[in-house]
């Protein structure tokens, strides 16, 4: 490979086999490729032609073949002091990074950058051990056209400098010593690591920035100082693809502009260098460009890598790609070694450079000679001019002026010396010079400036979030707040039900208390009614017995019973005293008159048993009259209670605003209030008769007693008359037997007559005796239907809504009573409750007070930490803006290695103790 081939850019094409996207998109290989191994052809749908590149490697290309046969010599030259440059240039997943950094831990897999590096230092072990070698590297991305350090990130906004003696470089880009290719490696996954990497649709980790690794080797020949130094820069660029294919959107269509924009600027840069007609070549246009500004037809060797897939899926990228490389292919560039004379060659250059000068001063003292002698308006012949020749040669003198020195020579002698030699030439070096300071200041600025503004939006940005975190958080308190408002309301509503409810439990226990003692009066009364009504059932059992009894003594009564023996016997006595009397022929016998005194004494005891009887009788009449009145209260009683009942459950019933019920309870209180008008009446009514017959019983008895008198002192005669015939008899005389005689007749009559009055009135009072048991049985009789009725018209009142009525009385009353005892119940528990209300209220209270209080706090609290933040945030700011002013000695420390150059020697691996500082 000659040299003027060597200057141009030498353009490499890889391809990559078909992915699987493209497989399963259909896609098919469309290049064929030629044997030589430098062109291929393409059988697209839209385009076929052939391509010819440096080499072309087809898909099935090993990463070490790829490395061995496309880059490989590049290490040789950048050990030789040249500059070189390889870029890959493809479009997303063409396989720029495979290609570029490929799997570095795998050995077969390893892409070229390790393999350069391994390379390097193999060169450098195997080189003379007079040579003495620094390695440095640097890593960096352009990303959104911004210069990131990749080796110290926080570093974001690099300007780009250029000096006289340097070239084009990045200011404050951190480069690190490093000694062997495992602290490359070190340095690149570190590197690697910060990279920005975003998310398309065309490749899962697609880098969108362009990254570029520089390796910078420094040699020093120790045999004659003379000095080389080698750069290699590896820019893996982003990817080529158009936005619209990839899907890029939002912030990546942004960047996708930016990235063009630099992708776009290195087009121009090689459109420019190539289409031959160009004078201004747009370097400054992006950052890329910049940078790379000598890789692109300045002094450098460069490879551009191209990158392509050979399916049909990306023709068009692929073409584009191509014609990308086909266009690059011819920049020249002018490479150059970078060396550094040694001393020897130095001082030699120095000693000539002085004889050069004392040959200029003396050239110039003859020149000045000569100038003066014209001047002074001598002349020196034309073989005195003088001349280099003559001035390198001859003694340093000026020539002898031909007239002597005037004024005016002197003068103008003195205007040449002051005015500055050969302006032309150096004035533009100084322009030049000048505008590269100015540029770099302004470049400074711009960096500093967009650092600031960039560290503004940053600061904005985080403002906007602390803001929006600051807004959430106060829309979270102020949700909380209102929560907790809302429940302390409702704890405070809670608070007021619960004492309400305690005020109204009060009261309802006040009231139930009340009606419990009502009920308790009621259930008394109602008690006390019952065991009245047992008791005057029992008393109704007890007048029933009497009555039997009196039936019985009715029976004994009976006309055909004793009474009626006896009359018959005083009958055949009064019979037997008649025939005496009229016959006169016998008298009395002593037996007869005892038997007479018998039946006197029976006929007395007959009467006393008979006045006993009407005593009895007129007791029990008494007794009877009583128990009536007694009937009669408890039928006002009852008829009170039953009332009292009524309007009770009509009250209850009202107060259901249940209107039926109450009208019916109306109409059956009409009803029933007749009936027991009516009842009451006809009761009355017996009663006056029961009066008038007790009137005439009394009478009767009256009548009966005095009778009784009658008779008793008619039994007293007849027993005077007995003993007086006794007496008569004693005496043996019958003298008065017929006065005798006829006060038997007298008497008899009488008796007779006695009898019959008696056996009139014995009628009348047997009938008055019926008349009044009747009377009685039927008092009792009608006493009993009353109180049937009454109990009926109480319980089983014919009438069927009555019934119901009753029924639901008892119901109620039933209810009521279980009411009651639920009441009592629910009054104990709501007690309970009240109680337990009044320590919930309590607690909750507290609780309140207590979460007021927390709130509070809370609120105190963020209010301080907010402060707090404030303050932190501010002395974070604070030791960031330090931080910044002392990044590169911290940045340093997060590198084990690199802060000192550690030079190695040819055959030696590490040489110690020379140490530099790393950073530019
Ligand atoms: N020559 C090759 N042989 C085998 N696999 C390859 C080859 N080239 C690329 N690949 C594979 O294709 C995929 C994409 O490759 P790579 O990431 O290198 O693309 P890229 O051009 O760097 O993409 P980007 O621009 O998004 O970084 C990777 O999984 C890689 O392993």
């Amino acid at each position: 490979m000659g040299d003027s081939n060597r200057n141009n850019i030498r353009v490499v094409c890889r391809f990559r086999p078909q992915n699987s996207r493209e497989i399963r998109e259909g896609g098919v290989p469309i290049i064929n490729y030629d044997d030589n191994g430098d062109s291929c052809r393409m059988e697209g749908k839209e385009f076929q032609g052939n391509f010819t590149f440096d080499r072309i490697f087809p898909p099935e290309t090993q990463q070490k073949f790829f490395f061995d046969e496309s880059i490989k010599p590049i290490v040789d030259d950048v050990i030789g002091g040249y500059n070189g440059t390889v870029f890959a240039y493809g479009q997303t997943g063409s396989g720029k990074t495979h290609t570029m950094m490929g799997d570095m831990d795998n050995e077969e897999f390893k892409g070229l950058i390790p393999r350069i590096v391994e390379q390097i230092f193999h060169s450098i072990i195997s080189s003379p051990s007079t040579m003495e070698y620094t390695v440095k590297v640097s890593y960096m991305e352009i990303y959104m056209e911004k210069i990131r350090d990749l080796l110290n990130p926080q570093n974001d906004n690099l300007p780009i400098h250029e000096e006289k003696n340097r070239g084009v470089y990045v200011k404050g880009l951190l480069e690190v010593y490093v000694s062997s290719v495992q602290e490359v490696y070190e340095v690149m996954k570190r590197g690697g690591n910060s990279r920005i990497v975003a998310y398309t649709n065309m490749n899962a980790e697609s880098s969108r920035s362009h990254s570029i690794f520089v390796i910078t080797v420094n040699q020093k020949n120790l045999n004659d100082g003379s000095v080389k130094s080698g750069k290699l820069s590896l820019v893996d660029l982003a990817g080529s693809e158009k936005v619209g294919k990839t899907g890029a959107s939002g912030q990546t269509l942004e960047e996708a502009k930016k990235i063009n924009k630099s992708l776009s600027a290195l087009g121009m840069v090689i459109n420019a260098l190539t289409d031959g007609k160009s004078t201004h070549i747009p370097y400054r246009d992006s950052k890329l460009t910049r940078i790379l500004q000598e890789s692109l037809g300045g002094n450098s060797r460069t490879t551009l890598i191209i990158n392509c897939s050979p399916s049909s899926f990306n023709e068009a990228e692929t073409l584009s790609t191509l014609r990308f490389g086909m266009r690059a292919k011819s920049i020249k560039n002018k490479a150059r070694v970078n060396a550094e004379l040694s001393p020897a060659e130095l001082k030699a250059l120095l000693k000539k450079a002085k004889n050069e000068a004392v040959s200029f001063q003396q050239y110039i003292s003859a020149l000045e000679g000569e100038v003066g002698v014209w001047r002074a308006g001598g002349t020196v012949p034309k073989e005195k001019w003088a001349s280099m020749d003559k001035a390198s040669s001859a003694p340093t003198q000026p020539p002898t002026p031909t007239t002597p020195a005037n004024p005016a020579i002197e003068a103008a002698k003195r205007e040449m010396d002051s005015r500055p030699g050969t302006p032309a030439p150096i004035l533009e070096k100084d322009e030049r010079e000048e505008f590269l300071k100015r540029e770099n200041e302004l470049t400074d600025q711009i960096a500093e400036k967009e650092s600031v503004l960039a560290n503004q939006e940053k600061l904005l940005n985080e403002m906007k979030e602390e803001l929006v975190f600051y807004k959430s958080q106060e829309d979270t308190i102020t949700k909380e707040n209102k929560q907790m408002e809302s429940e302390l309301n409702e704890l405070k509503v809670q608070l007021e039900k619960v004492t309400y409810e305690n005020k109204e439990g009060a009261i309802t226990m006040d009231s139930l208390r009340e009606a419990n003692l009502e009920l308790s009066a009621e259930l008394e009364s109602l008690k006390k009614a019952l065991s009245e009504l047992r008791l005057s059932q029992k008393e109704g059992d007890k007048e029933q017995k009497k009555q039997e009894k009196m039936a019985a003594m009715l029976a004994e009564l009976d006309p055909s019973g004793v009474i009626s023996k006896k009359e018959q016997q005083i009958r055949d006595t009064l019979l037997k005293l008649e025939t005496i009397g009229g016959d006169n022929s016998t008298p009395l016998t002593m037996e007869e008159l005892s038997t007479l005194r018998r039946e006197l004494s029976d006929s007395k005891s007959l009467v006393s048993q008979h006045e006993q009887t009407i005593n009895e009788l007129h007791y029990e009449n008494e007794h009877l009259t009583r128990k009536r009145d007694e009937l009669e209260i408890r039928l006002t009683t009852l008829e009170l209670e039953y009332e009292e009942l009524l309007d009770k459950t009509i009250a209850e019933e009202e107060a259901n605003n249940n209107i039926d019920i109450t009208e019916t309870i109306a109409e059956l209180r009409g009803k029933l209030e007749a009936q027991f008008v009516a009842k009451k009446e006809v009761q009355q009514k017996e009663i006056d008769e029961l009066k008038q017959e007790l009137e005439k019983k009394n009478e009767e008895l009256h009548k009966l007693n005095s009778a009784l008198a009658d008779l008793k002192r008619v039994n007293e005669e007849l027993q005077q008359t007995v003993i007086s015939d006794k007496e008569a008899k004693s005496e043996g005389g019958q003298k008065n037997v017929a006065e005798k005689e006829k006060d038997m007749e007298r008497i008899r009559k009488t008796m007779a007559q006695q009898l019959a009055d008696f056996d009139v009135m014995k009628k009348a009072l047997m009938r008055d005796l019926q008349n009044r048991c009747e009377k009685v049985v039927e008092l009792e009789i009608s006493l009993d239907e009353t109180r049937e009725q009454y109990n009926n018209v109480l319980r089983n009142s014919n009438n069927k809504a009555q019934q119901k009525k009753m029924a639901f009385l008892e119901r109620n009353l039933e209810q009521l009573t279980n009411v009651q005892k639920q009441l009592v119940e629910q009054n104990s528990s709501l007690k309970k409750e009240v109680a337990i209300a009044e320590r919930k209220l309590l607690a909750r209270n507290e609780r309140i007070q207590a979460l007021e209080a927390l709130l509070q706090d809370a609120q105190e609290k963020l209010t301080t930490q907010n402060q707090k933040f404030e303050a932190q945030l501010q002395a974070v700011r604070e030791r960031l803006e330090q931080a910044r002013s002392q990044k590169s000695n911290s940045i340093a420390s997060s590198i084990n290695f690199g802060r000192i150059a550690k030079p190695l020697r040819g055959g030696v691996p590490v040489l110690e103790g020379y140490e530099s500082i790393f950073l530019i």
